[in-house]
This record gives structure tokens, sequence and C-alpha cells, in this order.
């Protein structure tokens, strides 16, 4: 059974505006997935879609699946149940994710003792694992703060340990290193990838940057206007692509690495 089963996908407003627009795709157990695409052309709606968290006013219609169960028209009990141990989300703020007025400890704690049953000092003990797992020092320090007394990338690896609580099946990374800078964002991309590996997650990797990307997933689904454009390996598409849009990606993220690389050597 494929782990993420995506099928006809689209996504429409209240006006009746259709901002995805027929989607499949799919994503198998430990496979990786990028989503990649411009400002605007549908990614994060995808990524919610597929754990039925479209904003209010927008519908979905066609036929996610995971782990075998409908998402698109299921009651908010059947997907609470998915939600965590199937698939669980990072996104781009971690704010979004985080109650500010809720020590980091106790938000990491909530989703561990839902899954494990665990209390007192052994709870407290698998909330510093947790936070020891994501590369956190001093774990106990962390875990007695607020959000807002830690830095951006700590707070990403804070939500990561959030998402990654319920040991779920599929992790959907949404632009997780797009705020962070970027000597930080390649930490959190080697992070992302040894924990991937380690727990033979599956990963949908939402994300604006084919090189972020390239340096993630195995394959790759391209958006535009909330239409897949192109679906291929990463290779495929970086060294064959076969749609000129994608072509332009590709020339633009080789533009942007070429830069580097001049700066680098002059
Ligand atoms: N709550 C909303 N109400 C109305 N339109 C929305 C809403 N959220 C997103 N949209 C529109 O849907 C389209 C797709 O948005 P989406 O956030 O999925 O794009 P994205 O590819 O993730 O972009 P970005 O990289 O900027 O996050 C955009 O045109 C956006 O303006």
């Amino acid at each position: 059974m494929t782990l993420l089963d995506v099928r006809g996908l689209t996504v429409t407003t209240g006006e009746d505006r259709t901002l995805v627009d027929d989607l499949t795709f799919a994503v198998g157990a430990g496979e990786r997935l990028g989503l990649i695409g411009e400002s605007g052309s549908g990614k994060s709606l995808t990524s919610l879609a597929v754990l039925g968290l479209l904003p209010p006013g927008m519908t979905a219609t066609g036929s996610v699946r995971l782990a075998g169960t409908e998402v698109v028209g299921a009651r908010e009990k059947a997907l609470t149940e998915l939600r965590g141990r199937r698939a669980s989300v990072v996104f781009q703020e971690p704010l979004t994710a985080l109650d500010p007025l809720m020590r980091v400890g106790r938000q990491i704690a909530e989703p561990l003792r839902r899954r494990t049953g665990l209390k007192g000092d052994a709870l407290h003990k698998a909330v510093a694992d947790a936070l020891d797992q994501v590369r956190l020092p001093d774990p106990r320090r962390i875990a007695r703060a607020f959000p807002h007394e830690i830095s951006g990338g700590q707070r990403q690896r804070v939500a990561l340990a959030m998402a990654l609580a319920c040991e779920p099946e599929l992790l959907i990374a949404d632009e997780p290193t797009t705020a962070l800078d970027v000597t930080v964002q390649a930490d959190m991309l080697d992070l992302l990838d040894s924990l991937v590996r380690e727990r033979s997650m599956a990963l949908l990797f939402v994300s604006h940057d084919l090189a972020v990307v390239s340096r993630i997933t195995d394959s790759v689904l391209v958006l535009r206007h909330g239409r897949a454009v192109e679906t291929g390996t990463v290779e495929d598409l970086v060294h064959r692509p076969r749609e000129p849009y994608t072509a332009a990606l590709v020339e633009s993220a080789r533009k942007l690495e070429s830069a580097l690389d001049v700066g680098a050597g002059g």
C-alpha cells in the first residue's frame, strides 16, 4: 500500500477560484518527494490538504489517501487519529506550531505522553531525549525556556522534535529552512536528512528552492499555478528537464550557484 496516494486533488475557494488543480502524486514508505514551485503555486495548500488542514472557506475534492484512510471529506476525529502518528508537519515559521505562552518542554511532553503514556521523571527524560535527538545542546535548559527565549534555528528544531514525537511515517516539511540563516539552513537540512534516514520515514519536502530540494529528495514534482508541470527524479529534472518551465527553474538555480562559486573563488 502506498503511504500517501493523492489523486485528482483540487482545492477551490468559496468564490470558485481553483488554487490546486487536479494534482496526482504518490509517496511510498521511506520515499522522499520534493514539491517545488514559485510563490503562490499551491505548494502549501497541497501540503495542508494532505493533513485535512485547509483554511476555512477552502474545499478539497479528489482523493488523498494517507496510510489507506481517505482524508478528503473525513471527519475531524478520523483526521486527529491520522495526524501525528501517520503524518506530521513542520512549517516555515515554527511559531505557528508553538504556543508562545507555554514552556517548550511542556509542548513536546504532550504528544509524547499521548503516544507513550509516560509520566513524571520518565516523561521529563523522554522530552530531554527528544530535544537531544534534534541536536539541541543543553536540552534541559531549552525545555524550561519559552519559545521567544530561544533562537529561530532552535525553535525550528523544537518544532521538528514535536513533529517527530509521535513517530510519524510521513514527515511534511513546508519550507522548513527558508526563514533561517544560510549556515543554520544547511545544518537543519543535514539534520532532517539524517533523522528521516534513521527512522525510515517518508518525506514530502516543500520548497521554492530547487537547490535545497535536490539536496534532500529523490524525486521532484514541479508545480505552477496549482498544476503539475513535470515530475521525475532529481537527476532527470536537473539534467534532462522536459518542460521549458522546469528548464528555467534549473537555469536560475544554476545561475545562483555559479554566482556563489565566483564569489567564493574571488
Ligand atoms: N487562505 C487563503 N485564502 C485565499 N487564497 C489563498 C489562501 N491561502 C493561499 N491562497 C492562494 O492560493 C494560492 C496558492 O497558495 P500557496 O500558499 O499554496 O502557495 P505556495 O506555493 O505555498 O507559495 P509560497 O511559497 O509563497 O508559500 C495563492 O494564489 C494564494 O494567494
